[in-house]
């Protein structure tokens, strides 16, 4: 279909692949997606005239119908997860009850909470011009100067912090906090999607432990949550603050139609990557082909691109294209990333507004709180992970009245793959939830010693932090010494405050320094349990944008030493995994398939890294000498009986039955290995799909014989100590995930496997041995086997599109 309405965009489209031979058309399937109209409704009776004439000097003459009905549940004492649209308005949903308690109650407070401190200082910046001056909002973060904190402890209002200072800087000292305290009235909880995965179990029992000390106090604060539309908003909350809350989820916002294009890059016939596999063009690189279109047509386009680097590259390349066409147009293209000024970011904001700027690669820097929408087009260089932030990415494009193109370039990873082949899983599914598991023993331990510091538990109290689980894990801090136990209670012994050991971003364990030994400037950290593979000597580690090479790990002192340096290549680490069934939560038989969630013991050994240009080609690989890791976790597996096997009647394997996945390709025992760990790869590719997890947030073995199921075996496993709740859900959502796998691998067109389908860019083998065939085999088996399975029960079944558990 293809109306007036999408002329424009259509026109652009056209544009981007003018003069691509249609054999080689490299967009995959087009969709137009209708305008919705604006629906306003009066301002709640109960908002001070003042506010909403500060409000209207802003623009806003009237509020949507979502804003007032979340404002006034928030206003009448109920929680409030708020989750529409991009630009929709979410802020206002919490500033109309907010401004309104503080303009009309002197002593009343409120906290706000960003999961970055750029986005506070916006949204800080947007109160601030308001220019109502009993609110009195202040921030409260890591770059707050020590001479302010305490006029803000004493006098700030609104104030506007980040996990991260809640939980060092507020609850740590909330009795130089109590007069904040006593009347806190409101907590804000912005994008808060963005808590997910062991960040968001943190914050989950951290907003716990604020509203003990709010009780402590006296006060009961509501919580508002915003958040970027999602599958089971009320769930959701419900899971982060532990109470319920209603959800807000009617977008009357307006909005322009669109037309979203899927693009695949072209396999390229020039080049090789990792054991002869092809390459395709980069995503980066066919995005700065198409954001230069969309210039050359007048188009003001945002291209996001997933790494910084990628991002400057991008702009790179589409200046270079359009110097050759009119250097001034060169001039309207810049890069954006994250750690700009707030002056530079509003700065680009008002040049892209003003059409200085056309086109603008950036990092998902730009996704949180930035105030630009309504452009011509958005190119997305890589699936961004979630369905939540591509529509967020993507709904910067399109105003009221005009309309907007959105391009999807597939990266050679296999979620990206299947989507560019399944637009219905794109554009059709709702948004998935967050997974987050604030019952976790490695985030509740130390959260729960946080606790008991700030204020001594009692019984009564653990319901909130998990009921049982926290009993045990209690028990185990005082057996370690670290609480003690009386009758009245639970209390934290020691003169230290828990808090500055407890990182509530990382897993935990002592923090590898990363440290530029010229300067010894530190530059950041890294989790214990990732530092072989992440800052390993030789690897290429990029800070804030610049780029630095590792010259020596050591792991005893916790420091890593880089020098500035930045190569044409990048680095994968190459490690050798082995693993550990500790525990067997769920097991589910399917004749001759066993499904299983448990606890595991992953030992891994860095042993290499690949350098690799940014085209995909491999340079070389380099050996390292590094020490075992081990991570105790939860993981998902699949078995299939030896009988099972060996009932297949296999096709023969020749190498022309391997040479194409579709099809009945057979797999002989020798070819197993293979085949196993080609579906393994794939699968920790497409979990993301329903785990709102990364795949670096994962991993995987395989073996045709595994020492504690006695049978062949495929495992997938958090990254993270104690797990994150990815591996739960792919248990939950075993048959779409694995059915998602097996459509990955058949549509990508490659002969034996590359990185869109079954290779792994961080695989420990050397991505060998790997059989594209033999993998759609196995998955056959096993959806086969669990798909007509007697026992077959409601967690494992299909659920159309359902991925939010
Ligand atoms: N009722 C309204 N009428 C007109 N403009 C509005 C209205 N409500 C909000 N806006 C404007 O819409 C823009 C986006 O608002 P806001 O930043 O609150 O959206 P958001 O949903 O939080 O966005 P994001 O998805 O980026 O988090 C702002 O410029 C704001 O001033």
């Amino acid at each position: 279909m293809n109306d007036a309405s999408h002329s424009r965009a259509r026109a652009l489209l056209a544009r981007a692949t003018a003069g691509i031979p249609e054999h080689r058309n490299p967009v995959t399937h087009v969709a137009d997606l209708p305008a919705r109209p604006e629906q306003v409704t009066e301002w709640p009776e109960w908002t001070p005239a003042e506010v909403v004439d500060a409000l209207q000097r802003t623009g806003i003459t009237q509020p949507w119908t979502h804003q007032t009905s979340g404002a006034s549940a928030a206003w009448d004492g109920s929680d409030v997860i708020v989750a529409t649209g991009t630009a929709s308005g979410k802020s206002l949903v919490y500033q109309l009850p907010v401004l309104s308690a503080l303009v009309t109650d002197p002593g009343a407070t409120a906290l706000y909470l960003a999961p970055t401190k750029a986005l506070g200082a916006d949204q800080l910046r947007s109160i601030t011009e308001l220019g109502l001056d009993s609110v009195r909002a202040a921030s409260y973060d890591g770059d707050t100067p020590r001479e302010e904190r305490d006029w803000v402890r004493r006098h700030g209002r609104w104030v506007f912090s980040n996990p991260d200072m809640l939980h060092r800087g507020i609850l740590g000292s909330h009795a130089r906090w109590a007069s904040f305290f006593r009347k806190l009235r409101y907590v804000v909880v912005d994008e808060c999607h963005s808590y997910r995965g062991v960040f968001g179990s943190h914050v989950a029992l951290l907003l716990r432990r604020l509203q003990r000390v709010a009780r402590h106090y006296g006060a009961e604060p509501v919580f508002v949550l915003a958040s970027a539309t999602t599958a089971d908003p009320a769930e959701f909350a419900q899971r982060l603050t532990g109470r319920p809350a209603a959800a807000v989820t009617e977008d009357a916002s307006p909005r322009g139609p669109r037309t979203v294009a899927l693009w695949e890059p072209p396999l390229l016939d020039e080049l090789t990557g990792e054991n002869g596999a092809p390459v395709r063009r980069s995503a980066g690189a066919e995005a700065a082909r198409i954001l230069a279109e969309l210039v050359i047509e007048g188009a003001r386009t945002l291209a996001f691109v997933r790494s910084r680097h990628g991002a400057e590259l991008t702009s790179l390349g589409a200046k270079r294209i359009l110097s050759e066409v009119d250097p001034e147009l060169a001039d309207t293209v810049a890069a954006y990333r994250a750690g700009f000024l707030p002056e530079e970011r509003r700065r680009l904001e008002k040049d892209l507004m003003e059409r200085r700027l056309l086109g603008v690669a950036t990092t998902n820097a730009l996704e949180l709180g930035v105030d630009i929408s309504g452009l011509d087009s958005v190119v997305l260089a890589g699936y961004p992970g979630t369905l939540a932030s591509f529509w967020q990415q993507s709904g910067r494009a399109g105003r009221a009245g005009d309309d907007a193109l959105v391009v999807f370039v597939a990266r050679d990873d296999p979620l990206d793959t299947y989507l560019v082949h399944h637009p219905h899983a794109l554009l059709d599914r709702p948004v998935e939830t967050a997974v987050l598991d604030p019952a976790n023993p490695y985030v509740l331990a130390p959260q729960l010693a946080c606790a008991a510091a700030e204020l001594p538990l009692k019984a009564g109290e653990l319901d909130a932090f998990g009921g049982e689980e926290a009993r045990s894990v209690l028990d185990a801090l005082v057996a370690d010494g670290v609480l003690r136990r009386r009758p009245s209670g639970w209390y934290w012994t020691a003169r230290d405050r828990p808090q500055f050991d407890v990182d509530i971003r990382g897993s935990g364990g002592e923090q590898v320094a990363v440290v530029e030994a010229d300067t010894s400037r530190m530059l950041g950290t890294v989790d214990p349990g990732s530092a072989c593979g992440t800052v390993h000597p030789g690897a290429v580690y990029l800070h804030q944008g610049s780029s630095y090479v590792v010259d020596d790990l050591d792991l005893e002192t916790g420091v890593a030493l880089v020098h500035a340096e930045d190569p044409e290549w990048n680095t994968s680490p190459r490690e050798v995994v082995d693993i550990e069934v500790l525990a067997t939560h769920r097991k589910e038989r399917f004749g001759g398939v066993t499904v299983c969630l448990g606890d595991v013991a992953v030992t891994s050994r860095v042993v290499g890294y690949l350098r690799r240009l940014p085209s995909g080609e491999v340079l070389d690989q380099v050996p390292l000498d590094l020490p075992e890791e081990e991570l105790r976790t939860r993981a998902v597996w699949y078995t299939i009986s030896e009988d099972l096997l060996e009932g297949i009647t296999w096709p023969d394997g020749t190498d022309e039955s391997r040479s194409r996945a579709p099809g009945g390709a057979g797999v002989e025992s020798a070819r197993l290995p293979g085949a196993l760990h080609a579906a393994e790869h794939a699968a920790i590719g497409l979990l993301p799909l329903f785990a709102t997890c990364d795949r670096w947030d994962i991993g995987g073995v395989s073996t045709a014989l595994h020492a504690d199921t006695g049978e062949a075996t495929v495992f997938v496993h958090d990254g993270h100590p104690g797990g994150a709740g990815f591996a739960d859900r792919g248990f939950a959502a075993l048959v779409p995930w694995l059915a998602a796998t097996r459509e990955a691998i058949v549509s990508c067109e490659c002969p034996a496997g590359c990185p869109s389908c079954v290779q792994s860019p961080k695989c420990g083998n050397g991505n060998e041995p790997l059989d594209k065939a033999g993998a759609v085999t196995v998955l056959d088996i096993v959806l086969g086997a669990v798909g007509d399975g007697e026992h077959g029960h409601g967690v494992l079944q299909a659920t159309d599109g359902a991925v939010a558990g």
